[in-house]
């Protein structure tokens, strides 16, 4: 029988958003309150990369992001995921475009790609042996990002942040040193903000983790599958159990919330008979939910691509595995899409992934034709990850010919990949 966790050191700051705003039907993030504490009994949080001592700098130093957040909002400057409908930008690096609104990095005028002298860290083999780093993500304990991070820096500390805004926003600010993003999960595809997210900030990815995931259906002690009258989990979490929810007989409602464990949490604060939550074997420990279905994942290979963001890039390196993530777009659209696969083909570079987004600054390009009308093309920034290290030759003359096609370009990290074997005990979330 597992014990209620204490909810009592939970601190919402700047606004207290209502329980309803943020667990109803359809996220409301219009009002953005960062929660720097957790509904559980943090003394108890023995994992490697938990909490660490300074519970009380962390907790200041989110309210200083979340007043920022607020204050971007409430000027109207939108970052979260609504683009920001005051750039007027025709094209990027440098043809006629405003970086500065686009907060797009120009291939050529980039200050931050120039040299810089090194540091012990820089000659580090990142991202697998972090030590006392400050990892920020966004969830509460025992959410699967919580697990990446732990995963991918062992001897770190796990910092919750309520948005994924805050913890761009915590490295970029020196509060953290590394931020954890999901990228794509092999069953409920790619996490589209996200993408949006790495073009929108200027960190680097600096190494990837595939984080196998396995959810359980939670419950309050004593709850059984026919009083439930609703789900709630993270969407993706939602979609990856879609089937097998169905095949449980749970015909329920499924409520979207903020992460996997913060559903968890949310039931036990609240003592929700009637509710179940989807999310790891570690959120029903941590608060204090009872386990009535394990691997409701309707794959059992389910696993979750993250990657990890710093400040500076990691010095690429041919001595292992590398992958290397790119970003790029073209003012005649998606014409060139098939030159820039030619650049990597040519050279033998393997893909793998090709991932489009909306271009949210110039979403449509009109084309008009006197005899034929009006064309409306949709315009997109195409991300790429391809197998190869930037240390190596064919890589960057592959890169020196799409810049030759593309009108933006940038490289979003070059970093080892996650060569780990799936069933290694660092790589379980499960508890067992
Ligand atoms: O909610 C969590 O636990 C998360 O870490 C987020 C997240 C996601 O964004 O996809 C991560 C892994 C799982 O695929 C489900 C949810």
């Amino acid at each position: 029988m597992h014990t209620l966790a204490s909810p009592s050191s939970t601190y919402y700051l700047n606004r207290i958003r209502p329980s309803l705003n943020r667990f109803g039907p359809t996220q409301t993030r219009g009002v953005v309150t960062v929660k720097c504490g957790y509904g559980f009994d943090y003394a108890n949080f023995t994992q490697g990369y938990g909490v660490g001592s300074s519970r009380a700098d962390w907790q200041s130093s989110c309210a200083i992001l979340a007043s920022k957040v607020i204050s971007q909002q409430d000027n109207g400057h939108n970052n979260s995921g609504n683009g920001n409908e005051n750039n007027h930008v025709s094209a990027v690096n440098g043809h006629n475009a405003s970086v500065t609104d686009l907060q797009l990095v120009p291939v050529s005028n980039n200050k931050s790609i120039q040299p810089k002298p090194l540091t012990i860290t820089d000659l580090s083999p990142a991202p697998m042996h972090g030590s006392q780093l400050r990892v920020a993500y966004q969830g509460v304990p025992g959410a699967y990002s919580e697990a990446a991070a732990g995963k991918a820096y062992p001897n770190s500390e796990a910092m919750p942040c309520d948005q994924f805004e805050v913890a761009f926003q915590s490295v970029e600010l020196w509060i953290a040193d590394r931020a954890v993003l999901p990228v794509e999960n092999s069953l409920g595809g790619s996490i589209h903000r996200n993408y949006d997210l790495l073009l929108r900030h200027k960190l680097h990815i600096v190494g990837e983790v595939q984080l196998p995931v396995h959810h359980c259906l939670l419950a309050l002690p004593g709850i059984r599958k026919e009083y439930l009258t609703r789900v709630i989990s993270h969407p993706q979490a939602l979609a990856q159990c879609e089937n097998t929810l169905t095949k449980l007989g749970l015909n329920v409602a499924r409520e979207a919330v903020d992460d996997t464990a913060g559903a968890a949490e949310y039931i036990a604060t609240n003592n929700l008979r009637d509710t179940a939550a989807i999310a790891s074997a570690r959120a029903a420990e941590l608060y204090g939910l009872n386990i009535l279905a394990d691997e409701i994942q309707d794959d059992p290979n389910n696993v979750t691509r993250f990657v990890m963001l710093a400040r500076e890039p990691i010095i690429p390196r041919t001595d292992r595995p590398f992958k290397t993530s790119i970003v790029f777009a073209h003012d005649k659209g998606t014409s060139v899409l098939f030159k820039v696969l030619s650049a990597f083909a040519f050279r033998n570079i393997s893909l793998t992934k090709i991932e489009s987004r909306p271009h949210r600054s110039r979403p449509i390009r009109v084309v008009d034709d006197e005899s034929e009308g009006t064309a409306k093309h949709f315009e997109y920034m195409f991300y790429i990850d391809f197998e190869a290290s930037m240390a190596e030759v064919r890589a960057q003359n592959a890169l020196a010919e799409v810049q030759e096609f593309t009108s933006f370009l940038r490289v979003l990290g070059s970093y080892p990949m996650d060569m780990t074997p799936w069933n290694s005990p660092s790589t379980s979330h499960r508890g067992d």
